[in-house]
């Protein structure tokens, strides 16, 4: 069993639903976990954690108005986070250049504080898939035995 914490980066309310989704699948598969729908870098646990990040972009190619504090202070820190493992949800639009910026701009963030990446970063086009939560669902389901 793990310990997630799942980190809503979101403007129009999508990503809540898919971290809500992905709070059920976990729960059902015997995991803890605390949804933060307003991140504060400070309040969040990080020591043998595993950080689920479910977000969109917005703007052009820009975090949600939400988190963008939570990563500046992600950028900053020099906490040892080398113990946390993550994953990323992105909600994005193909039509754009910046397509899912924000979740793969915060993959990288992360890699680089030194946590490990359990699976591969999700994104998700918001401009052809028409069911983002079963799709998050199905993809938790298929890697169950990497959470
Ligand atoms: C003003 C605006 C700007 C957007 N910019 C981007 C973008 O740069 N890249 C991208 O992949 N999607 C972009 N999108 C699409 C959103 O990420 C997508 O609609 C997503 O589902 C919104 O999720 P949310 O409801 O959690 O905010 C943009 C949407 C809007 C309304």
């Amino acid at each position: 069993m793990s310990s997630f914490q799942i980190i809503v980066g979101s403007m129009l309310g999508g990503s809540e639903y898919v971290a809500e989704a992905c709070e059920e699948t976990l729960v059902t598969l015997g995991h803890q976990v605390q949804l933060h729908f307003q991140p504060d870098l400070a309040q969040i646990p990080s020591e043998n954690q595993t950080w689920l990040i479910c977000t969109s972009t917005h703007g052009a190619g820009d975090y949600p108005d939400n988190i963008q504090a939570f990563v500046t202070d992600l950028e900053k820190t020099d906490h040892d986070l080398s113990s946390m493992s993550f994953l990323v949800i992105g909600l994005g639009d193909s039509s754009y250049d910046t397509f899912c910026y924000a979740a793969k701009n915060i993959n990288k963030l992360l890699i680089s504080k030194g946590c490990k990446e359990t699976i591969p970063l999700l994104t998700i086009d918001m401009s052809t898939d028409i069911d983002p939560e079963l799709r998050s669902q199905e993809w938790l389901m298929t890697n169950k035995d990497h959470l």
